[in-house]
């Protein structure tokens, strides 16, 4: 078999391979119901909640992003003494700091005020920014009304001038802990914003600013560091059993969601059934007709459903709530003395194999002790107090030597550390369970520009691809720990996104192959074979837009969600294989690109239209663009070599050719775009020098053959 001939028969077993992993994965959808108000019949007492929410950068999430987030975490419907919310802050920046002190003095009152009057949403951007006119129309709630939105504008305005002025800001008193440091290199602060000492329902939940310890030389492993050290800050202040964490843009959209956790956590008969809690990553203000392809509405829904019919949904990174105990590392009760195998954590650890798993805090062992054996919290202790304790779990070189990242804790070696983390948890045979309430539970920003979603694919194929290629890797969770078979398709169906790129190129490229060598991949069009690629090819658009349209979305946005994946998956993943390869070869390691977030559609006109910036990552696109493009010019030109063996290229091949141009119609009209909507000069001439590289040398190679 020849080059091309051999591409396109592996591509298209790579492409059956996937469509397997598919259907295994959606072949047996499930929903879970909660009923939050039975929940009393079932238990007594409410258990308490740690409330994790990461932030790294002010400038890429926009501090006033964060504070929603927690403002929104602290109006919870939930007994305000059970819980804790912990921030922690890898920018280090004393603005955030002071706007979670202002935002605390601010929740005294908002709290209050959405209790009283039922207020659905609680992080007050969204509230104030709602068109809907409030519909209570006393007095008494005008007033209250008027009061919180000065408030609110008051608030965000300090934070604002807080942003603006943070080059001479006085880092004195209460901030002098900032004083001199840079952002990375900085000893660990950790502060008690607001501590609820009495346990007092109506009062507001605990909240700390954490900032971690960070040194140049010592790896911090970026948001899966950043957790871990939550979990052991928050493990010797208030050590909840369970444990909610957001990304700093996601939003609490129903205040009930935590007693909807709960129904899941503690409705079922044996606590395996529910390892942890995800509630589907959905967004605000998405863009009409998913023009980026990122909203993934159809993806929660037949995978999400589907895997939820196997093990149970994949950990997302956000929206979670875990078990503290299943993050220790604790295996299901009923798998007994196998759990040995699975875990280094079990029942009858000495001391000293305790602290080489956990690290040199005695009281960080002593309260994993509880949280491992299901106790109670120890009587109530004055946070500040245990500050000194806490500095040295947030310490960079605390976790040398200890299991924290490896068997412990949220997983390093990824830069999708959540799917990591999850994985290792199914693996020791806990179920996890996917939270879907009405309204939605959280929401979040989705890029709303080509460069930014494009950084984030990358970032998940090169993550996902890292996790395939390490001892960790589903095959061998299968094999040698408690992984179902099926669960581990449906990983692999995630995890092989960076490899997907090799066989999308090959069947972008090889119509303009065709055409340019005058050979064909497709039977002719009078030939009764020619109805097998076409039916594959009707069946799968049929069956791909029912599914948008059976959840209520248009055609428009099933052809954005397809033309998004061909882009997706020729461009950032082809560079999310590419970084993974270059780590293989010790060339460079992987990092964590921060996602920008943006708050709300100042854009101006044109929103979904595809933006652009200078970054390589362009080329593959363009490239496959200007290809077809010259096979347009070559074939209707009269510039095709002879054809060998009576097989010319054809019909087929054309329509092929002219269906990857609308595909990648965004790049078309970047090639004549202005300013952030065109394609760089640079970028066009780098792709034209490599197409027509190609067509030298498939044309020389052809001719070779004649
Ligand atoms: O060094 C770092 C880097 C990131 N973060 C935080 O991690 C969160 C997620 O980062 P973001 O850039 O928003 O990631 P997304 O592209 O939205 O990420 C998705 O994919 C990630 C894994 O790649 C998961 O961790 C996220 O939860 C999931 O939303 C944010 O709160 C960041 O502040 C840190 O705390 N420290
Ligand atoms: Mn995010």
């Amino acid at each position: 078999m020849d080059l091309p001939g051999f591409s396109l028969s592996s591509a298209s077993h790579a492409f059956t391979f996937t469509w397997v992993l598919t259907v295994s994965t959606k072949w047996n959808p499930v929903e879970y119901r909660t009923y939050p108000e039975r929940l009393s019949q079932k238990i007594q007492e409410l258990p308490p909640v740690d409330m994790f929410v990461t932030t790294a950068d002010p400038e890429l999430e926009p501090t006033i992003l964060t504070v929603n987030t927690v403002i929104s975490l602290l109006a919870v419907d939930y007994p305000a003494g059970k819980l804790a919310c912990y921030v922690s802050d890898d920018g280090c920046s004393p603005v955030t700091y002071y706007s979670l002190v202002e935002a605390s003095k601010f929740a005294k009152l908002w709290v209050p005020f959405c209790k009283k009057h039922d207020i659905q949403d609680r992080a007050p951007f969204r509230y104030f920014s709602s068109e809907e006119v409030p519909f209570d129309n006393s007095l008494e709630f005008q007033q209250e009304y008027n009061k919180m939105k000065d408030e609110y504008e008051e608030l965000a305005s300090k934070i604002n001038d807080a942003n603006k002025k943070s080059i001479d800001w006085n880092l004195s008193g209460d901030f002098a802990a900032f004083s001199n440091i840079e952002t990375k290199n900085h000893p660990a602060i950790i502060k008690v914003v607001w501590e609820n000492k009495g346990g007092i329902s109506d009062e507001l939940p605990h909240l700390i600013y954490i900032s971690r310890e960070k040194r140049p030389k010592h790896p911090h492993h970026y948001k899966a560091g950043a957790m871990n050290v939550l979990t052991r800050v928050s493990g010797l202040m208030t050590n909840a059993p369970f444990i909610l964490n957001l990304d700093c843009d996601m939003f609490v959209n129903n205040p009930n969601i935590v007693r909807h956790a709960m129904c899941l956590l503690l409705g079922s008969r044996n606590e395996r059934e529910s390892g942890f809690v995800q509630c589907p990553q959905y967004f605000y203000d998405g863009l009409k007709h998913d023009p980026f392809g990122n909203q993934f509405e159809v993806l929660h829904k037949y995978l999400g459903n589907g895997i939820v019919g196997i093990q149970g949904p994949f950990y997302g990174g956000t929206g979670c709530f875990h078990r503290r105990k299943v993050i220790y590392g604790a295996c299901p009760h009923d798998i007994g003395i196998q759990a040995k195998s699975l875990t280094p954590v079990h029942g009858d650890l000495t001391e000293k194999e305790q602290l080489k798993i956990f690290g040199n805090s005695k009281e960080l062992i002593r309260s994993a002790a509880h949280a491992l054996q299901g106790k109670a919290n120890t009587s109530p202790k004055l946070l500040p107090n245990l500050n000194e304790a806490a500095k040295q779990v947030a310490g960079c070189g605390y976790e040398y030597g200890t299991s924290w990242g490896k068997e412990v804790g949220w997983q390093y070696g990824s830069a999708t550390e959540d799917i990591l983390t999850g994985l290792l948890i199914h693996a020791r045979d806990w179920r996890s369970v996917l939270c879907t309430p009405h309204p939605r539970a959280f929401l979040g920003c989705v890029p709303r520009a080509g460069p930014i979603s494009m950084t984030q694919q990358k970032r998940w194929a090169t993550g996902l691809l890292e996790i395939l290629i390490s001892e960790r890797n589903p095959i061998v969770a299968t094999l040698t720990a408690r992984l179902q078979f099926r669960q581990c398709l449906a990983y692999l169906w995630i995890l092989i996104w960076g490899l997907r790129s090799i066989p999308e190129l090959c069947y972008a490229v090889l119509p303009a192959y065709c055409i340019i060598t005058n050979s064909s991949f497709l039977p002719k069009a009078n030939e009764p074979a020619i109805c097998i690629p076409v039916a594959l090819f009707l069946s799968y658009l049929v069956y791909s837009l029912s599914e948008y349209l059976e959840i209520g979305l248009s055609i428009r946005a099933w052809w954005n969600n397809q033309r998004m994946g061909r882009i997706n998956a020729t461009n950032p993943w082809l560079f999310g294989a590419i970084s993974v390869f270059l780590k293989i070869l010790r060339v460079s390691g992987t990092v964590f690109e921060v996602t920008q977030k943006e708050q709300s559609s100042s854009n101006g006109g044109d929103e979904g239209r595809f933006t652009f910036d200078a970054s390589p990552i362009f080329m593959p696109g363009t490239t496959i663009l200007l290809l077809q493009l010259t096979a347009f010019v070559v074939g209707f030109g009269g510039m095709q070599s002879p054809s060998v063996d009576n097989d010319a290229s054809g019909l087929g091949e054309i329509v092929c050719s002219v269906l990857v141009v609308i595909c990648f119609w965004p790049f078309a009209k970047g090639l004549f775009g202005k300013g952030k909507y065109g394609i760089p000069v640079s970028t066009i001439c780098k792709s034209s020098l490599l197409s027509l590289s190609f067509v030298y040398l498939v044309k020389s190679a052809s001719k070779g053959q004649v």
